[in-house]
């Protein structure tokens, strides 16, 4: 039988793990979850302080777990409510795939090209020492873009199609950043999903 997963691409980016599955999620499928997802999500948008200056985060996000461990970035503590019946079936067919089990997933929605994600690396200590990031997309394409850290001629750009999956594993975290953009462009809704581990 062909599977969608054949057309799985490993990123060739020196130290590095990163692989980029277009379609992990059959088309109807991904327009399901991302109606769900989008009208039956409690939104919230807090407020971020960088260089000791307070914004609103540029995006809208929640969290959600199988267990009560918080997850803190950027002067922000989340704490998760119960996962729902669509985002343990998204989870399940992860967890299948990558072999592992995710406790956690914060859930981005980027309303218009304005919405953005700054430079980071997803390198919280409560992820353990070489984070497994599992990030689905819904909606409209945008770049995901990553850098790495210390070699300047080393950087790449993805666009994150609708159901699609970005594995990030191994030592990329410590190596690379990576961000959304705004982008002037005309842009619909995204909805992005990072599955993680935090015990
Ligand atoms: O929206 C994305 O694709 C990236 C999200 C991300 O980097 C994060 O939540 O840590
Ligand atoms: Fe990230």
């Amino acid at each position: 039988m062909q599977s969608l997963f054949d057309d799985s691409i490993e990123l060739d980016l020196p130290d590095s793990d990163i692989c980029y599955i277009p379609r992990f999620l059959d088309r109807l499928r991904a327009n399901h979850f991302f109606d769900v997802l989008k009208n039956n999500t409690p939104w919230q948008q807090d407020n971020i302080t960088v260089f000791g200056k307070t914004y609103p985060q540029p995006r809208l996000t929640a969290l959600y777990a199988n267990n009560d461990k918080p997850y803190s970035y950027s002067n922000i503590t989340m704490h998760p409510m119960p996962f729902t019946k669509e985002l343990l079936e998204i989870k399940d067919g992860l967890e299948t795939f990558a072999k592992v089990e995710f406790t956690t997933c914060l859930l981005n929605r980027y309303r218009t090209g304005s919405d953005s994600n700054g430079w980071h690396a997803d390198n919280e200590k409560e992820l353990g020492e070489n984070p497994i990031i599992a990030s689905i997309s819904l909606g409209a394409a945008r770049f995901f873009h990553l850098k790495h850290n210390t070699r300047p001629d080393i950087k790449h750009k993805i666009n994150l199609q609708h159901g699609s999956l970005l594995l990030m594993k191994g030592k990329t975290q410590h190596y690379y950043k990576h961000q959304i953009a705004k982008t002037a462009k005309a842009v619909e809704e995204r909805i992005n999903l990072t599955f993680r581990i935090i015990k």
